[in-house]
């Protein structure tokens, strides 16, 4: 199976109805797409979101966030359970914005992955440095740590349905990307974790996506980085046009 992904993380935006008009758009203006795509879409909007791209090659929707626990009183939270049974393929975890707002941790990351899989989901598994690491030259290490306490723990059958989504937080949302050789340095940085750790195989099928400030100007030049599969798209996925465009970018 091919690597490449493009993925539209539209956090806390678009209403429902607005959500399904963008759905649409998008797969009017792309037609079948020759990469996997995925609107991680808010809670409230994934069973009709599904509705539309069910039975659509290479289309497939990510929840945003999941509880750790099978169930259980926990208010206001959904399961990986509830995801999977009305078609949920894929789920976002470890958001830079769920670590600084929700007070999410690598741990507490690794029990979610772990709960994630258990139910049939795909993680796709975010990591990236704030603004200081990177100026401290520390980005390596510090989102080598992340991935060591995310993911070093899974089993091989369990690390090969895991999708690494790279966002520096200092470009998420900030107009400012990553170079193109920024980019392909962490991401071949860490493609030579998973493989120190799980193995050669493991490490070349792994897709491994650039997040933060991703454009339908820059989506090219970072794609085509050896290491760099795809993309995790924040504000660009909120505009049809710019979102077809970026998954153009990726070809197959
Ligand atoms: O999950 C997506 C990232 O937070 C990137 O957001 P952005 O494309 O708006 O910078």
């Amino acid at each position: 199976m091919s690597r490449t992904m493009v993925a539209g993380n539209w956090k806390m935006n678009t209403t429902p109805s607005q959500g399904a008009s963008l759905i649409r758009e998008v797969m009017e203006k792309v037609g079948t797409p020759a990469t996997r795509v995925v609107f991680g879409v808010p809670a409230i909007q994934l069973m009709q979101a599904q509705e539309l791209v069910a039975g659509h090659t290479n289309y497939a929707l990510a929840a945003q966030n999941m509880h750790q626990e099978a169930n259980g009183a926990y208010t206001g939270e959904i399961s990986a359970e509830m995801l999977t049974e009305v078609g949920i393929e894929y789920v976002i975890l470890g958001h830079s914005e769920r670590r600084d707002y929700a007070g999410e941790d690598d741990d507490l990351i690794n029990v979610k992955i772990q709960r994630a899989l258990e139910a049939g989901l795909q993680p796709i598994y975010c990591c990236g440095e704030k603004l200081d690491i990177r100026e401290a030259g520390n980005q390596e290490l510090v989102v080598g740590k992340q991935v060591e306490q995310a993911l070093y723990s899974l089993d091989p059958d369990q690390i090969s349905k895991v999708i690494i989504a790279y966002e520096p937080v200092w470009a998420i949302g900030t107009g400012v990307t990553a170079s193109k050789e920024q980019a392909q340095e962490m991401h071949a940085s860490i493609r030579r974790m998973i493989a120190n750790q799980f193995g050669t195989d493991v490490a070349q099928n792994m897709t491994i996506l650039y997040g933060g400030s991703v454009k339908p100007n820059n989506a090219k030049e970072l794609f085509d980085q050896p290491d760099v599969d795809g993309g995790l798209v924040g504000g660009a996925s909120l505009d049809a046009d710019s979102f077809a465009a970026i998954i153009l970018a990726a070809g197959s």
